[in-house]
């Protein structure tokens, strides 16, 4: 079967420094890659350039087989991203951020699938809050939540178990855990061990 997702000989510099050189994988579906590494190896800027969110200088993403941009509908359809904290509509509560993204990937029931996502979450309490006013773990979990609402074949995520607490953490696991067993690919930069052995079936470890 053709991989999901294709990257070939990819490299990317910042100035004079080269940050990847020539990064080559493929991922498929149901299947699950953690990109390793210590701070500053690359990690964040790789999934980046697969997301189509920056540029590489050279070399190739495919997704099934084809080239594709950041704002492709084909692309945006099937590749959900968590790739900060930041990216939310400041005026939009929880449930009403979440009910947009839903909405806009026009999923059948958003409401009904906004409910079940905040309460999965563990944001039942915080549903109609801002999210400026949201602790940092409930912003990441509302970060990961607008993955969920919407279709989704494949996955990026940033260090997903960044300020979970220990719950949070084992619900992730499970939740990436069924995810691929969904058939959705997912490619995630993590400093987690734990979460590394739970749910990838290989790894990159772009510090070596
Ligand atoms: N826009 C930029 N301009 C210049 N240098 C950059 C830029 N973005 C990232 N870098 C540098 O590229 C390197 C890789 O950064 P990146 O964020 O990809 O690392 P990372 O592996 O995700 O790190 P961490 O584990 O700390 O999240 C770092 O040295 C960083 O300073």
């Amino acid at each position: 079967m053709a991989a999901l997702l294709t990257v070939t000989d990819l490299a990317k510099s910042y100035g004079d420094v080269p940050i990847l050189t020539s990064v080559t994988f493929e991922l498929h579906s149901a299947q699950a890659l953690a990109l390793t590494g210590p701070n500053g190896s690359g990690k964040t800027t790789l999934l980046k350039c697969v997301a189509g969110a920056d540029l590489p200088d050279s070399g190739e993403v495919r997704l099934n087989g084809e080239p594709f941009t950041e704002s492709d509908p084909k692309a945006r359809a099937a590749i959900a991203c968590a790739l900060d904290d930041a990216d939310f509509f400041p005026e939009l509560s929880v449930a009403e951020h979440l009910e947009l993204f839903a909405r806009a990937h026009g999923m059948p029931e958003p409401k009904a699938v906004v409910d079940d996502v905040v309460a999965e979450l563990d944001l039942t309490d915080q549903r109609d809050q801002l999210p400026v006013t949201l602790s940092s773990g409930q912003r990441r979990r509302l970060t990961l939540g607008a993955c969920l609402v919407r279709p989704r074949r494949l996955l990026i995520l940033d260090e997903p178990e960044q300020r979970l607490d220990s719950a949070g953490r084992d619900w992730l696991a499970r939740r990436l855990t069924d995810e691929k067993a969904n058939g959705t690919a997912i490619l995630l930069a993590t400093h987690s061990e734990e979460l590394t052995d739970a749910v990838a079936d290989y790894e990159i470890d772009l510090g070596e």
